[in-house]
């Protein structure tokens, strides 16, 4: 069947071009494209690109991240257009489509870097926003240096339970634990407005700490959460955020291992998928220019428990943007 012929969820005023209709062509059935969305060579443009970086070169533990994009894929064909939670149909307010995957050269980390810069380049120049599905966490640097270049320094909303501050690994500068100290030694980071969410576990020290906060950050603990509450926490980064454009990086890690085993630096302690999406939800007025969901490796997930939270995770931060899309045009 051409993809004229699909049965496509009937979406409104904006004529977006929707997810297959799982009501016609059951939803296991068919190429995964995330949510069931057309590819963006389907539609004439999208609004917001999902797209893959199947690369986990910058892994200091277990590798199996450049899976994770498809994987989260596969998770998704059963969300459906309606998200409640936000009271928005996002595939119905702008056309979001599946970009693919970004090719990265897995044997030079730097090469590969580049390769994502200039791709996400591409999609952001199109005047999309993109929603990324990684990867390990090496590729928030090139994503956000591109994102900076259309919107100057951005806010930043780092969901981990690592700090992702360190500054090198075997004398390395490019890992999935760096990205986040390059990117404010870039100057690609507005630092008023910088936090982590859900971190915890052991360190290397306590300078750790220090050094990240020199850097700019605020923590919100794993702990924090548990205690004060999704709303509270969400209330609070809002404020901190303010009106300005916003990046928001998602590492799976900052789930417990119960909620995301799938992942390759697991640390015990962490955040519900239920806190994850509350608070994400209580973001739902930010002006969320681009995301990604990060480090999901699926040869140690179960039952897909990883690549479903992904999955869910991405559709909210989908909703988030289509929303703002749609308000943007006035609605
Ligand atoms: N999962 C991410 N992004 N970073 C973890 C780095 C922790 C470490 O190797 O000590
Ligand atoms: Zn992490
Ligand atoms: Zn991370």
């Amino acid at each position: 069947m051409n993809s004229n012929e699909t049965p496509r969820v009937p979406n409104g005023p904006t004529g977006a071009v929707g997810p297959v209709d799982s009501s016609r062509i059951p939803r296991y059935a068919g190429p995964a494209t995330f949510a069931r969305l057309p590819r963006l060579d389907e539609v004439t443009a999208a609004d917001v690109a999902v797209v893959g970086v199947p690369f986990d070169t910058g892994v200091s533990y277990r590798p199996g991240a450049r899976f994770g994009g498809n994987a989260i894929r596969e998770a998704s064909r059963l969300l459906r257009p309606y998200n409640p939670a936000q009271d928005a149909s996002p595939f119905a307010l702008a056309q979001v489509a599946d970009a693919g995957d970004i090719a990265a050269n897995p044997f030079n980390i730097n090469e590969a870097v580049e390769s994502i810069e200039a791709a996400a380049d591409d999609l952001l120049g199109s005047g999309a926003r993109m929603m990324t599905l990684g990867g390990d966490h090496t590729i928030a640097l090139p994503l956000l240096r591109s994102v900076a270049k259309k919107h100057g320094p951005v806010a930043l909303l780092h969901f981990d339970a690592h700090l992702d501050t360190w500054d090198t690994y075997f004398g390395a500068e490019y890992t999935h634990g760096t990205p986040f100290r390059r990117a404010v030694e870039e100057g690609i980071l507005d630092t008023s407005a910088l936090s982590h969410v859900g971190t915890r576990g052991p360190l290397y020290g306590k300078q750790d700490l220090t050094d990240d906060e020199k850097l700019g950050f605020g923590i919100v603990t794993s702990a924090d959460v548990y205690r004060r509450g999704a709303d509270e926490v969400a209330d609070q980064l809002r404020q901190r955020i303010g009106d300005r454009p916003l990046y928001i990086s998602i590492d799976i890690d900052c789930l417990d291992p119960a909620h995301a085993p799938g992942t390759g630096t697991p640390e015990a302690g962490g955040m519900t998928s239920r806190e994850l999406l509350e608070i994400l939800r209580g973001l739902s007025s930010c002006n969320l220019v681009s995301a990604d969901v990060v480090e999901v490796a699926p040869a140690y997930d179960h039952a897909e428990i990883t690549a479903v939270a992904a999955s869910h995770t991405a559709y909210e931060l989908t909703t988030i943007m289509s929303r703002q899309i749609a308000s943007a045009r006035g609605e």
